[in-house]
């Protein structure tokens, strides 16, 4: 099977090429495996545009892939269906979300032991993990419709808004710290839109995370005939597959390896302001008050994914324990729809 290297030379801290001279030709160099083409990219849409090439032959191709989500994003985009692709990941992104959730670890992840674990399963003929990917149609006024595939996540609202404004902060912030900065400049805003919920193919209901359960239970007000529609206002949307990290730490979809999906489907978690018993009305004022709560949230997240049970006091305060409304609703479906109101993607 071809085998092609590919790196991006200027992501994450810059340090590929240096990790790739050092460590990973070598480790393939003393195994069974060839490596046919090394392509180390010079700009947005290199690795895809170079591959595209090979995507030509019918062969199935092992790319060893030394870079972040974004790079792994424009491959599997790379318009062939029939393309038979598989991965060793050298995690040289900044967030590496894939990477850190199939090997997840505590300590240091700047080691090159820790980084080599893939390529080390493609030299030992580890078998592969199939991936999940999700495909959203992107259908927006006065632009061409369009299709995505996504390996990670799809998201809207607050993450959407930090995935957008983090890139203006790639050379000003670096590391993972531009992400809390984006954070900081969005976590104000909420997002105005009608969402539908489809199930996935043999679940039948939309299902939920109940904390008090400790497992998914079918939506109550999910039916097999309907989708499950919920009003906004949003604050956070994000739905992810085949990881339940966004960073090495931040699990903020921890039941995709604590509940392991048995099926293709999403795990969706929402938060909805309105939710919170202390807020009935949109104001400033009120965003202001939810902005804390929502950065609580996210704090959770770090806390090996506490957010997914984190509850309202009847005065509005979050706690992580009791019987009041969830703060999250995590989702486990099969599709979703995002409609923002009045053509307005944010208010
Ligand atoms: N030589 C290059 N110069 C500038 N940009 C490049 C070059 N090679 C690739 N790119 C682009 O850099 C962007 C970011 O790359 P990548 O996703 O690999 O790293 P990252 O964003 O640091 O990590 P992560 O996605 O894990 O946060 C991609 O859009 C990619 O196309």
């Amino acid at each position: 099977m071809p085998v092609f290297v590919i790196y991006n030379p200027v992501c994450g801290d810059g340090t590929a090429n240096e990790l790739f001279q050092e460590h990973v030709l070598p480790l393939i160099e003393k195994s069974s495996k060839v490596v046919d083409k090394i392509i180390v990219t010079e700009s947005q849409g290199h690795a895809a545009s170079a591959l595209r090439e090979s995507f030509a032959q019918e062969d199935p191709i092992t790319v060893v892939l030394g870079a972040g989500d974004g790079t792994l994003h424009e491959i599997i985009n790379a318009p062939d269906p029939k393309a038979d692709v598989s991965f060793a990941l050298v995690p040289c992104g900044t967030a590496n979300a894939l990477y850190s959730s199939i090997f997840p670890h505590t300590g240091e992840v700047d080691h090159a032991d820790y980084k080599l674990k893939s390529v080390q399963a493609f030299v030992n003929d580890r078998p592969t993990i199939p991936l999940t990917l999700a495909l959203t149609d992107l259908d927006a006024p006065d632009k061409p419709r369009r299709s995505v595939a996504s390996a990670v996540v799809t998201s809207t609202a607050l993450h959407a808004s930090i995935l957008h404004d983090s890139e203006a902060l790639r050379s000003s912030v670096p590391g993972i710290e531009r992400f809390k900065v984006a954070a900081r400049q969005n976590i104000t805003r909420w997002y105005r839109a009608t969402v539908r919920l489809h199930p996935a193919m043999n679940a039948g209901r939309v299902h939920i995370y109940d904390p008090a359960e400790g497992k998914f239970v079918p939506h109550p007000q999910s039916t097999k005939d309907a989708p499950l529609v919920l009003e906004g206002p949003f604050a956070y949307f994000v739905s992810t597959v085949n990881v339940d990290r966004l960073e090495p730490q931040f699990r903020i979809t921890p039941l995709q390896s604590d509940f392991k999906p048995t099926e293709a489907s999403f795990d969706l978690v929402v938060v909805r302001p309105f939710r919170d018993p202390s807020i009935s009305v949109d104001s400033e004022g009120t965003r202001a008050a939810f902005a804390p709560k929502l950065g609580s949230v996210l704090q959770a997240a770090y806390r090996n994914g506490a957010h997914a049970s984190m509850r309202y006091a009847n005065d509005g305060s979050t706690v992580d324990e009791g019987n009041g409304p969830t703060v999250v609703e995590y989702f486990r479906c099969g599709g979703w729809e995002w409609k923002p109101v009045s053509d307005q993607q944010c208010v």
